[in-house]
């Protein structure tokens, strides 16, 4: 089985960091392609860097479609173009925020998230609304670190995690924590020993799932609005990407 996992971002260490979370759980059997698209924000912190890398994200996925691919992961916590990139595949295609909210559903009644910079706390709850998860996620908190703090050691970053996730534990009732940033997958373990708490990745959680779904011989419906896109010209610049 071959996943390829999307960094959306252009920054390569944290597609590294991503591909060597991916493959500490992946099945034998299983290889791992971490990619990151060439153009595109360095991180993800709003709706317009969000925007801005749905392009390389849909390139990706084409790409992958025709390397066979048997599915896709998409590794930034705002999933970023996940219903656009359905409409390309037949194969799953699962962002990280979904994977960990629903994982995390099934472990405790209650979870919280906790995420990078405040202003992405709105994305993490619309995510949560559109996903059914409203009755799960109690909270949605962020340590207020900027993405590329996650890689730098020296940043206080993990401990600023660490400080809200407690939070999380002390003051939600949260059961479970849900980790709000594809940067944040190699702290999983540490996290989760700090606070005494499932921690859940969810680079490591879609992995699995698309692991899951191709095992049951099962793919992204082609039915209805995730059918493959209405053909048509697309002119300019995006001419490449006109549906056929
Ligand atoms: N909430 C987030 O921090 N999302 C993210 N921004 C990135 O660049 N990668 C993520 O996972």
């Amino acid at each position: 089985m071959k996943i390829k996992v999307i960094n959306p971002n252009t920054t390569v260490s944290m597609t590294q960091k991503i591909g060597a979370a991916a493959r500490a759980v992946a099945s034998p059997g299983t290889d791992i392609l971490a990619v990151n698209p060439q153009s595109g924000p360095v991180s993800i912190e709003s709706h317009f860097d969000e925007a801005v890398s749905v392009v390389g994200v849909l390139d990706e996925i084409r790409r992958g479609e025709r390397e066979n691919m048997d599915g896709y992961v998409i590794a930034c916590f705002g999933d970023p173009g996940l219903m656009a990139a359905r409409e390309l595949t037949k194969k799953p295609v699962i962002g990280i925020a979904e994977a960990a909210m629903h994982v995390a559903s099934l472990l405790a009644t209650r979870f919280s998230v906790v995420t990078t910079m405040n202003r992405t706390i709105v994305i993490a709850e619309h995510l949560a609304r559109n996903y059914g998860m409203e009755a799960f996620c109690n909270k949605v908190r962020a340590a207020d670190i900027p993405v590329l703090d996650l890689e730098d050691p020296a940043s206080g970053a993990f401990g600023r995690i660490v400080d809200e996730c407690r939070r999380a534990r002390d003051e939600d009732r949260a059961g479970a924590i849900v980790l709000g940033c594809g940067g944040m997958a190699d702290l999983t373990d540490a996290i989760s020993h700090e606070i005494g708490l499932p921690v859940i990745d969810g680079v490591s959680a879609a992995v699995k799932l698309v692991e899951a779904i191709v095992s049951l011989r099962l793919g992204t419906s082609k039915h209805g609005d995730l059918d493959y896109p209405i053909a048509k010209p697309f002119v300019g610049r995006f001419a490449y990407l006109s549906p056929e």
